[in-house]
């Protein structure tokens, strides 16, 4: 059992990085708790797969230190860390029955008979393999095999924590939330620190209690899905949490208004102030299609747009509407009518976010 902590960590390929994008993790201090499912989520090429290979000691990092428990453990070799990773596919002796994959990382650890098979038939248990103990595992369905792999990492009491890299990439898509569910139950039942490595939203939100987003080699948000999804705090959260993301505005600063496209956004003053005080031109609001007001007709706080398209989705309706250059989505329920040609939208400012130089400007809690 361990907390991991990344301490000023770094890393680059390269054997001279000069600039932020020489960087595949740029420089980060993050805590991976005791006990707690973590997701690690971002789109491909982002730095997920390298700061799980980090963590594993599979890489050694170009700065900063990696440290369990408040140890350092840089200098200590992947077997030495007490860390189990499960790769996108899986990794198990296929001339071995899946009881002697189970029993192996416990028989290397001179464990009893006695206590290897309580422990193998614990876990077989868990992971519903019972019946298949005795199965050799070249004959088993890649799930299975999944399945196994992941036992092995579960078997061992010394494991400190389970790294799981895009776990159900080789999983068939209608046993995909059978696995996710049953991960969810193990984690509860050993208490073990999890990192769950995915670029799919959906697979971080039912398995993590807390997601952290990457991009560019940086974790630009740590929060629990709904967080994620209601306060983003980089315009990259917003864009990639969510479906479809969120709108994001290019606008200007004037007075108390942000401004796109002739359309003016009132900002409350403590706003107003903090944003200028940031003497930055990239000013961006932010809002989600879901808080996106559509009505039939105008007010004192609506401005009209085209209705471009209409996606029907079961239970609500994607529209894509569009003012001058900008193309604003809005969620609305299956039974709201949608308005034909022109329809008059407002931005609620309860759910309109503010962002400078792409970071969430905070709002002043009291
Ligand atoms: N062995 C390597 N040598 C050089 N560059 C690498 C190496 N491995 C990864 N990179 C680069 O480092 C960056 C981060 O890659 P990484 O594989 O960690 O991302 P990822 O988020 O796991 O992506 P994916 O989801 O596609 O696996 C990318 O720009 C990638 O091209």
């Amino acid at each position: 059992m361990a907390e991991i902590h990344l301490q000023s960590l770094a890393h680059s390929y390269l054997e001279e990085p000069k600039k932020p994008e020489d960087y595949a993790i740029r420089e980060m201090n993050h805590v991976w708790t005791q006990g707690g499912a973590y997701a690690l989520l971002g789109p491909s090429g982002c730095g997920k797969s390298t700061l799980l290979n980090i963590i594993s000691g599979l890489l050694q990092p170009s700065e900063g230190k990696v440290k369990f428990d408040g140890k350092e453990v840089n200098t200590l070799q992947p077997d030495q860390r007490n860390i189990a990773q499960v790769f996108q596919f899986p990794v198990i002796y296929d001339s071995m029955t899946v009881y002697e994959n189970l029993a192996f990382p416990l028989r290397n650890l001179k464990y009893s008979k006695d206590k290897i098979d309580k422990k193998v038939n614990e876990v077989a248990e868990v992971l519903e393999l019972g019946e298949l103990l005795h199965r050799r595992a070249n004959r088993l369905t890649a799930d299975e095999k999944q399945k196994v792999s992941m036992g092995r990492g579960l078997v061992r009491d010394d494991v400190s924590a389970i790294l799981f890299d895009e776990p159900l990439t080789v999983i068939d898509p209608h046993l995909k939330w059978k696995l996710r569910r049953k991960l969810k139950q193990i984690h509860e039942k050993f208490n073990i620190t999890m990192v769950y490595v995915t670029h799919d939203q959906l697979e971080a939100s039912t398995f993590a209690d807390k997601i952290a987003l990457m991009y560019q080699g940086q974790i630009v948000q740590f929060g629990e899905p709904r967080e994620l999804f209601e306060n983003p705090e980089h315009t990259f959260v917003g864009y990639f949490i969510g479906s479809p993301g969120m709108n994001i505005i290019e606008v200007s600063l004037e007075g108390d208004m942000a401004v796109f496209d002739g359309v003016k956004v009132p900002l409350n003053a403590n706003m107003v102030h903090k944003v200028s005080s940031q003497k930055s031109n990239n000013i961006k609001i932010g809002i989600r299609p879901e808080f996106v007001d559509v009505k039939n007709s105008s007010d004192a706080n609506t401005f009209p747009c085209d209705v471009l398209d209409v996606e029907n989705l079961g239970t609500y309706k994607i529209i894509t509407l569009q003012f001058g250059q900008q193309k604003i989505k809005a969620r609305i329920e299956e039974d709201q009518e949608v308005p034909s040609g022109v329809a008059h939208i407002s931005l609620p400012d309860e759910w309109l976010k503010v962002y400078v130089d792409e970071y969430l400007v905070k709002e002043e809690t009291a």
